[in-house]
């Protein structure tokens, strides 16, 4: 389902050296991952056996008793398709191995040995098996037939899945074997592991499945033995993790006394898409593998897994003063570098009481602060215009004392007129040229002002607006130095409310917060905004979404829109979201002109559309393979 898969870490409860018993507690596992569309499905290192089997390994029973019981699971699953992974013990070339057996509709895939076997203090894995990196032979046989044997498997269902397998110690070797499957494709690795607890363990073990999923750019699949496993030494706690690129997304309770299964959906496809962005991965060196073709996979019904509809907004978990705090010092960082360079000792903005000029302010303000500069050398300049509402000028003037900025008016009604007059533009006509007669008169305003002020003028336009092309051209669109330009409108709001703390200015934040977004370059009626953004280019949380995904995963309208549905649940229907991702689409090709001369700015967060940077599209490209991908 548009990449996605869902996988599962299983643990069950272990006897050590019974594999039949084993047998049937793996049994009843399998079938409930079978019953949750379970892709893929990993087990503990040894799973049959259990792994603290020790010197009982080196007894011919065990592994005869294992290999009847791994036929017995066999013949039970030949109609699943969900693939096994089993950690078994191998006899070949009169050597032990410790191996991954992949197993689907009750046949062995491939058998993958461990490469590191830990052989310290409580490990002493080396007393019965040999690694198996230095093998020969890449088959091998076992329960009658030949299977492919060796660590340079990997699978895959010929879509976007191709994983491969090592096992526990491997990833904590210096160089884990997974970091050359994922060079090599695999984009889901699974470990079968046997980790004991000690005081805080599972905390490093985490961050090494968490921080290895994301050095892959993949998901990473870890269950670790558990309840059943001997206790003469050392206690295992059953840990299983399930990590994509970065982010923990499932774990279950340690030290459960019953088996115990997570499962997560992981997009494959955002993976592949990821990495064909990232120069260090394509640079990963390639080494021959074996890629072993699986057999048709369950799928998924519905979607299980949380998609945020604020992509760009911190969770409610993430500490807002110091994300806020990390925006706003790099907006001031930014400036202040920029200032310093030129010499230039005030700064000018067009101060609108809307959202993007007041986050300029504050950031700019903060900047002044930093640098023990007079906030008076900054100079907000209020240009009223036909559009301009009481109450959007009032809290643009009420912010200005409030922080002590010079504040400077003009009115741009009587420019206006006249530049109407000299292009022979009909004010009654309240077209794009009445608007954007306007937006242009205050910018030539703002820049004029600055050589007179030997000042710079920041710009205040938004990332979404920069998305969209919702300014305009050589008016609002220039600047000295764009300020905003890293930070979509959702996130605006979010840095905007957290200078609430601040008291003097909370009550003014507040009205602009509650205030609609508007350009207001149409006439208000009776002091109203009549013109209100998002009915005209439709909600900013929807574009903000798009934009994300459109950026960071290159992903496909249609799955953009099946994300958006599945995020915004009842709050927008299928058409609603279909009609403003067709607007954000064609506003986004036909607008790329707008960016390509886009003033410097610092980026703040993972996207940015710097033309100069991080996005770089031709302004004559054509849109119509995106817009045919939504039918
Ligand atoms: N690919 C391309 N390469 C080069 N030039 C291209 C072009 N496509 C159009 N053009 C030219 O560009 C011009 C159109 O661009 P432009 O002049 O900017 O005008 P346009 O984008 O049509 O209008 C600006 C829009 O932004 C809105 N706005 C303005 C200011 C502030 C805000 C706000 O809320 O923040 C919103 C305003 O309401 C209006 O709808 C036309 O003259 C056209 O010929
Ligand atoms: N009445 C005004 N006085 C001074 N500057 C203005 C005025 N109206 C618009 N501007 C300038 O033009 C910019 C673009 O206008 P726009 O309406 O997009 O921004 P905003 O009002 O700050 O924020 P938002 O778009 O979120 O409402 C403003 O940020 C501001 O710098
Ligand atoms: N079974 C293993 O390979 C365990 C080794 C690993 N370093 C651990 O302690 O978890």
């Amino acid at each position: 389902m548009y990449g996605y898969y869902r996988v599962a870490a299983a643990v069950n409860k272990t006897t050590v050296a019974n594999p039949q018993k084993n047998a049937e507690e793996i049994l009843s596992l399998i079938q409930e991952a079978q019953e949750k569309e379970v892709s893929v499905v990993v087990f503990p290192e040894l799973t049959l056996t259990g792994y603290t089997a020790s010197d009982l390994f080196l007894n011919q029973t065990l592994l005869a008793a294992q290999n009847g019981s791994l036929e017995y699971i066999l013949n039970n699953i030949k109609s699943v398709d969900t693939i096994v992974i089993l950690g078994i013990a191998l006899l070949e070339a009169d050597r032990l191995y410790n191996c991954a057996a992949v197993i689907q509709n009750g046949e062995i895939l491939g058998l993958i040995p461990k490469s590191y076997l830990p052989n310290n203090k409580e490990f002493y894995e080396k007393r019965q098996f040999v690694s198996g990196r230095d093998i020969v032979r890449t088959t091998t046989e076992l329960l009658g037939k030949e299977v492919p044997f060796g660590v340079d498997l990997l699978f895959t269902d010929k879509k976007e899945m191709t994983f491969g397998v090592e096992i526990c110690e491997d990833l904590w070797a210096v160089t884990p074997p997974s970091n050359h499957m994922a060079s090599n494709g695999a984009n889901l690795l699974f470990n079968l592991s046997a980790s004991n607890e000690l005081i805080g363990k599972h905390e490093y073990r985490e961050e090494l499945v968490r921080t290895q999923s994301a050095r892959c750019m993949a998901a990473y699949v870890y269950a670790s033995a558990g309840v059943g496993e001997s206790t003469t030494d050392t206690v295992y706690g059953g840990h299983a993790l399930i990590a994509e690129y970065g982010a923990t997304i499932a774990e279950n309770e340690r030290f459960s006394l019953e088996n115990s299964l997570i499962t997560a959906d992981v997009d494959l496809e955002r993976l592949r898409w990821l990495r064909i962005n990232e120069s260090s991965y394509s640079d990963g060196r390639r080494k021959k593998t074996r890629v072993i073709t699986l057999g048709a996979l369950p799928q998924i019904s519905e979607l299980q897994k949380e998609i945020t509809p604020a992509p760009f907004v911190p969770s409610a978990y993430a500490d807002k003063k110091e994300r806020c705090d990390e925006i706003v010092h790099i907006q001031a960082h930014g400036l202040i570098k920029r200032m310093r360079h030129a010499r230039i000792e005030k700064a000018l903005i067009g101060i609108s009481g809307g959202l993007d000029s007041t986050l300029a302010l504050l950031s700019t303000h903060r900047a002044f602060e930093m640098m023990g500069w007079e906030s008076r050398n900054i100079v907000a300049v209020t240009m009223p215009g036909f559009g301009t509402t009481s109450r959007t000028k009032s809290n643009a003037v009420k912010l200005c004392e409030a922080l002590g900025v010079t504040l400077k008016e003009v009115d741009i009604t009587e420019i206006s007129r006249k530049e109407f007059e000299a292009i022979e533009h009909d004010p009654e006509e309240l077209s794009v040229t009445y608007e954007n007669v306007q937006a242009r008169a205050r910018t030539s305003i703002l820049m004029n002002m600055a050589n007179k002020e030997g000042g710079l003028v920041v710009g205040t336009g938004d990332l979404s607006e920069i998305a969209l092309g919702w300014s305009t051209y050589n008016g609002d669109h220039m600047s000295m130095y764009a300020l905003n330009s890293g930070i979509p409108k959702t996130l605006i709001k979010y840095v905007i409310e957290y200078y609430k703390s601040n008291e003097a200015i909370a009550e003014i934040i507040d009205d602009i917060l509650d205030t609609p977004i508007s350009p207001e370059l149409l006439p208000h009626r009776d002091d109203e905004i009549v013109q209100e953004t998002e009915s005209i280019v439709g909600p900013y949380e929807l574009h903000d979404f798009f934009l994300y995904h459109f950026i960071k995963y290159g992903a496909k309208p249609s799955k953009i829109r099946f994300l958006a549905l599945k995020a915004f649940d009842i709050k927008y229907d299928e058409e609603t979201v279909t009609k403003w991702l067709k607007v954000f689409l064609k506003r986004f090709f036909t607008q790329q002109f707008k960016r390509s001369c886009m003033p410097d700015g610092p980026k703040v967060g993972t996207i940015s559309l710097s033309p100069r940077a991080d996005w770089k599209m031709p302004s004559d490209a054509d849109m119509q393979a995106w817009i045919d991908e939504l039918e």
